[in-house]
């Protein structure tokens, strides 16, 4: 569906001086990006992950106050196209970052700003006339000087990038500590256009619920494995159906997955010994998906060997990017 469309199909309009618009969170691998989108949100829509670049979906979380509603995208980690797959990432990114009203680019607070920043930030200034935000994330790992300092360098970097102007505005936040994240919000807030709110109260993301799905079976499946393996495991929800012969008052859906790796050590990985790490894993995704959907699931996961997934276009199509 359209924008357009949607904003056809809001709600009433709400008392004047009301806003509403898109922002996205930009940053490279591991800024906070996830984690900030769920702190601001208030519920776990996008996937977190201690390895990079796990965020492989668009997802849109809102944030949904009395004067404003944002709806927030999180984008994979901008970066240097290294494979097909990647291209396609930035691709979307580039997409993505030409629709929202506001960007926000989060920069660690405890990670000296490097030539993958600059890169970002460059990429920011060539889409042209949108602000940014800088937002310098996880404030709660480093003490007070090193934030100030960090500010500076950050206050720097835009200058160099966007000229005298620099980034619209800087803000220091701590999504762990819940540090200034409503102040971000109200900042965002600030660049939205005076107008009605693009989806209903509570709605809390227009990702079809399979994503969802899929995320976390994504997460529960790269929890605690080697750091190549986020690369290659693509998670493809095949079937969500409603179990026949059920009771109303007692449901159950049919999930049918398949996780997608690229080598047959890899499958080995990911169904463990006797298949006791798979069933893990379900039982860790099933416990998350049924929270998600508010009714009990059967879990039926299957794991596949895709060779060279993320190199090839066919199978690119196949598996949703
Ligand atoms: N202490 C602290 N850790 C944080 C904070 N925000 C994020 N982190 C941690 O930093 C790591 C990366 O955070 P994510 O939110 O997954 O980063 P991301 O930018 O979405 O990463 P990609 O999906 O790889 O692009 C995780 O281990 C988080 O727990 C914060 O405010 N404080």
């Amino acid at each position: 569906m359209s924008k357009s469309n949607k904003k056809l199909a809001m709600p009433a309009p709400k008392a004047e001086g009301f806003r509403a618009g898109f922002a996205v969170l930009a940053g490279r691998p591991n800024a906070g990006k996830s984690t900030l989108t769920n702190a601001l949100v208030g519920q776990k829509v996008a996937i977190t992950s201690a390895k990079p670049q796990t965020t492989r979906h668009t997802i849109r979380g809102l944030v949904h106050r009395d004067t404003f509603q944002l709806v927030l995208v999180d984008t994979p980690g901008l970066h240097r196209p290294r494979t097909l797959l990647g291209k396609r990432l930035n691709d979307l990114v580039a997409d993505t970052l030409a629709e929202v009203d506001v960007i926000g680019f989060c920069l660690p607070a405890n990670e000296k700003i490097g030539p993958g920043d600059r890169f970002i930030a460059q990429q920011l200034a060539n889409v042209g006339k949108k602000p940014v935000i800088a937002i310098v994330t996880k404030t709660d790992t480093v003490d007070r000087q090193a934030v100030t300092d960090q500010l500076i360098a950050v206050d720097k970097l835009g200058r160099d990038v966007f000229g005298e102007t620099g980034f619209a505005a800087v803000v220091p936040v701590s999504a762990v500590e819940d540090f200034q994240v409503e102040t971000l919000a109200g900042v965002f807030a600030s660049y939205m256009p005076e107008g009605p709110a693009l989806y209903p109260d509570g709605h809390l993301t227009d990702e079809p619920e399979a994503v969802m799905v899929a995320e976390l079976i994504r997460e529960a499946a790269l929890e605690g494995v080697r750091d190549e393996l986020p690369h290659s495991l693509a998670v493809v929800v095949e079937e969500i159906i409603p179990r026949e012969g059920r009771s109303e008052d007692n449901p159950l859906l049919d999930v049918r997955v398949n996780l997608y790796v690229e080598r047959p050590s890899q499958k080995a990985i990911i169904i463990g010994k006797g298949g006791a790490r798979l069933r893990d894993v379900g039982t860790t995704a099933r416990k998350g998906i049924e929270a998600l959907l508010g009714t009990k699931i059967y879990l039926d996961l299957h794991v596949k060997v895709a060779k060279d997934w993320q190199r090839d276009p066919k199978q690119l199509v196949k598996l949703g990017f």
